[in-house]
């Protein structure tokens, strides 16, 4: 027999919050002092047991371990250089201070909390300084190298690379303003040799090193450091096995290739480009190509007669190949096999990470079974609504002018100066989510559900009138999801009973399936928001989430451009828009929360983006009256970046998160001279800390001297659906509060 090289069929990692959610019951419960140490322990070990087990169903040649998280996996390579900070570390055990850097407790806040490249995972930001000291704890890694190897696997740990960590991990407070992490690579690498030198000693013979950074542009010095790094670990008795998994190396591939490293993954579905390159340059013999064809972030199944087409390819320039994912499966939920209310004809073309190891291992074996998936399936088409889109001219997506609005709308609603709203979400309670389920599982009637939804919504106006707002939210009770909701009433979308994926920590979202021509069969919010209004004189705002959002947080059809699906949803939402307006909503928010996080990570891809993506906000917009004021909300900081796009969006107002970045964000508005209505975010919802009338003033005062009064509205960060009402309630009533203190002074 033959022995097959062990990146012959592997996937890079895997879903760690269990299939079930049973990670993140278990770390909520642990956190709610329900169980204990011993109690996490167990819970934790059952997932990792049923990750081997899947892992090991198929016939890969070695699986990935480490991939177990009870957080993250950034945080957990933090952990394993030893740099939690120091802040941290005197709150108890390993496990505390972990829970600690991740969850915050009443005294200290947690970690930045960042997206992770395009996608909609979360990591903590690492802080280093020119003295944090690194030390390696491979603890951790081991115990899983070795539950793995205990039922007869292969198994490589995996970390994320040096380049990747230091890219991603910020200044600690106080470092001097020159610090770059990145200066901290020497001490660094010498850390991942003690690391791999543990590994090694315990008997891995392959480790996996994550360099995702390497995805996006990088500057000359950052190309050097990658050199620089994998020459020094090349020279350790491990076999260094380094992956991407979120596009094209470009720059980065030759100096890969050449630096030692002993196999390569490339990301064929995202990153075909390197292909390209691949075929017209030298490929080190030693060097093994994982050829990563299985989509890592999407759940369409593989076709593996292109597939194999792909793997060919590759085969063709380098001396040994393997087959992979194209990144981790982190972003797919665990098993197709778990959704039984899927159309027979959608569920025959779909892989979730459980089938998605049967189609690598597949790929991997020359005689195993092809499948095509042909031409994409015209019975999903809908002509009525290519006709609408293609009878639409330039005027469907354009305004009257910011200035002829801001007068209509002055005089349709008037406001005073730093008006005072919130986000859209109240907190989502035991008792709703309760009563969800038991809508869903058929044990309440709809007119039962309805009117305990109608009872929220009551309840959250009058708390808004109570504590005085100027523009109220109906508080989105009946939404389980900002996206899903809206994939429940769409045709051409469908959603999963159990397809839980992570996004940050214990938190999941069970991304919509949109694999057809999608339209909008009948209103959607319009009655609850009607219901509202009904209730107060104050105006109520409207609530959609944008097509932009919708499409970054679902798993979309590959069968066209983006662009084309993005106008299809924003069409669908351009009638509700006008549905709204029409049954009184004088205020129609529509979030775009993922339009930074859409944004191509190759800038080349990034105008092409910015036009598509704004010229869907405006279609799904541009619908309304003068008067009508269209709101946007963005929970992320990096304002300047996607400034051109804020523009672009032609919104009245935009709110956007502020207060962890304490109100850094009003640089960049400054500096753009941003003249539309602006409400960063006073109050930070991450935290269960209430702010005090006297910070949020505060912040208040440093905005009014960068931002016109008339134009500056007063709202939290973003919504409050994670967040509790015994927090809610007083830190709106300080915002509130606060508002009215610095008016007072205008
Ligand atoms: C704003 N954010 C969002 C992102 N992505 C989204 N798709 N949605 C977002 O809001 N990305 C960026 C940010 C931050 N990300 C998140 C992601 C997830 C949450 C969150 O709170 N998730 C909830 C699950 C939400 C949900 O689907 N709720 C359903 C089901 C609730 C449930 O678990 N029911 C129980 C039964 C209830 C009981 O008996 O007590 C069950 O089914 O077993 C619903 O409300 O119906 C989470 O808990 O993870 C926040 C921010
Ligand atoms: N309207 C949504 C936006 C979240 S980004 C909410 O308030 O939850
Ligand atoms: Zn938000």
């Amino acid at each position: 027999m033959t022995t097959r090289h062990p990146l012959s069929a592997t996937v890079l990692g895997y879903p760690r919050i269990g299939a079930k959610r049973e990670l993140k019951r278990a770390v909520e419960a642990y956190w709610a002092g329900n169980i204990d140490d011993a109690g996490l322990a167990a819970a934790s070990a059952e997932v990792r047991a049923q990750m081997l087990t899947d892992l090991s169903a198929q016939d890969l040649t070695s699986v990935p371990v480490n991939v177990f998280s009870h957080y993250d996996h950034v945080l957990d390579t933090t952990a394993a250089v030893g740099a939690i900070p120091e802040r941290y570390r005197n709150v108890g055990g390993t496990l505390a201070q972990y829970f600690a850097a991740a969850h915050g407790n009443a005294e200290l806040a947690p970690l930045e909390l960042t997206k992770w490249f395009d996608t909609n995972y979360h990591y903590l930001v690492p802080e280093l300084g020119p003295d944090t000291v690194f030390s390696a704890q491979p603890q951790k890694a081991l115990q899983e190298y070795h539950e793995a190897v205990e039922r007869g696997l292969q198994a490589r740990p995996v970390l994320l690379g040096p380049i990747s960590f230091l890219l991603l991990a910020k200044p600690e407070p106080g470092s001097p303003s020159d610090f770059h992490p990145l200066s901290r690579l020497e001490d660094l690498i010498a850390c991942y040799r003690d690391l791999l030198a543990a590994f090694t000693e315990a008997g891995a013979t392959w480790v996996q090193l994550d360099e995702p950074a390497l995805c996006a542009d990088r500057t000359e010095a950052e190309l050097a450091a990658v050199a620089t790094a994998y020459t020094a670990l090349a020279h350790t008795e491990a076999n260094i096995f380094v992956t991407g998994g979120y596009g094209s190396f470009d720059k980065a591939l030759p100096l890969l290739l050449n630096s030692g490293i002993d196999a390569l993954a490339i990301d064929a579905v995202a990153g075909a480009s390197d292909i390209d390159w691949l075929e017209a340059n030298e490929v080190p013999p030693q060097v093994t190509l994982v050829a990563g064809v299985v989509d890592g972030r999407n759940i369409w199944r593989t076709d593996t007669v292109r597939a194999a087409a792909i793997v060919d390819r590759i085969k063709a320039v380098a001396t040994t190949v393997g087959v992979s994912s194209s990144c981790s499966l982190l972003h797919v939920p665990v098993d197709l096999e778990a959704e039984t209310g899927l159309a027979p004809e959608l569920a025959q073309r779909l892989a979730f990470a459980r089938q998605k190891i049967r189609e690598v291992s597949q790929l991997a074996q020359p005689d195993g079974e092809r499948w095509s998936r042909g031409e994409s399936n015209l019975a999903w088409r809908n002509d009525h609504i290519r006709q609408r889109l293609a009878s639409l001219d330039a005027s469907a997506t354009q305004r009257d002018d910011f200035e002829t609005r801001v007068k209509a709308q002055e005089a349709h609603t008037p406001l005073p100066p730093l008006a005072t709203t919130s986000i859209g979400s109240f907190p989502q309670t035991t008792d709703i989510r309760r009563a969800r389920a038991q809508h869903r599982n058929g044990l309440m009637i709809d007119v039962d559900y309805k009117s305990r939804l109608k009872k929220e919504i009551a309840s959250v106006i009058e708390l808004q009138e109570r504590l005085d707002f100027d523009v109220l939210v109906h508080g989105e009770a009946e939404r389980n999801d900002m996206v899903q909701y809206f994939a429940e009433h769409l045709a051409g979308f469908t959603t999963t009973e159990a397809g839980w994926v992570q996004s940050y920590g214990s938190r999941c979202v069970r991304p919509p399936i949109l694999f057809g021509d999608v339209s909008r069969p009948s209103p959607i919010t319009v009655d609850w928001s009607a219901y509202a209004q009904s209730l107060t004189t104050k105006p109520v705002k409207g609530m959609l989430t944008g097509p932009v959002t919708i499409l970054a947080w679902s798993f979309v059809r590959d069968d066209q451009p983006l662009s084309d699906t993005a106008a299809q949803v924003a069409l669908a939402l351009r009638d509700e828009v006008a549905d709204l307006e029409a049954a009184g909503l004088k205020v129609i928010q529509v979030d775009e929360p993922a339009l930074r996080e859409m944004l191509p990570l190759r800038q080349a891809e990034q105008d092409d983006y910015r036009r598509w993506a704004t010229d869907a906000f405006r279609l799904a917009t541009a619908v309304v009256k003068p008067e009508t004021a269209i709101h946007t909300h963005l929970c992320y900081s990096e304002f300047g970046e996607v400034i051109d796009a804020i523009n672009a969006l032609d919104a009245d107002v935009t709110s956007i998160e502020a207060s962890r970045s304490k109100m850094e964000v009003l640089q960049d508005l400054h500096a753009s001279q941003f003249a539309r209505g602006v409400g960063p975010g006073v109050y930070d919802i991450h935290s269960p800390r209430v702010p005090t009338v006297e910070e949020i003033a505060s912040a208040l005062s440093k905005a009014i001297a960068v931002i016109d009064p008339k134009r500056l509205w007063v709202n939290p960060d973003c919504g409050l659906k994670t967040r509790r009402y015994k927090e809610v309630e007083p830190a709106l009533a300080s915002l509130v509060e606060a508002a009215k203190q610095v008016r007072a002074q205008l």
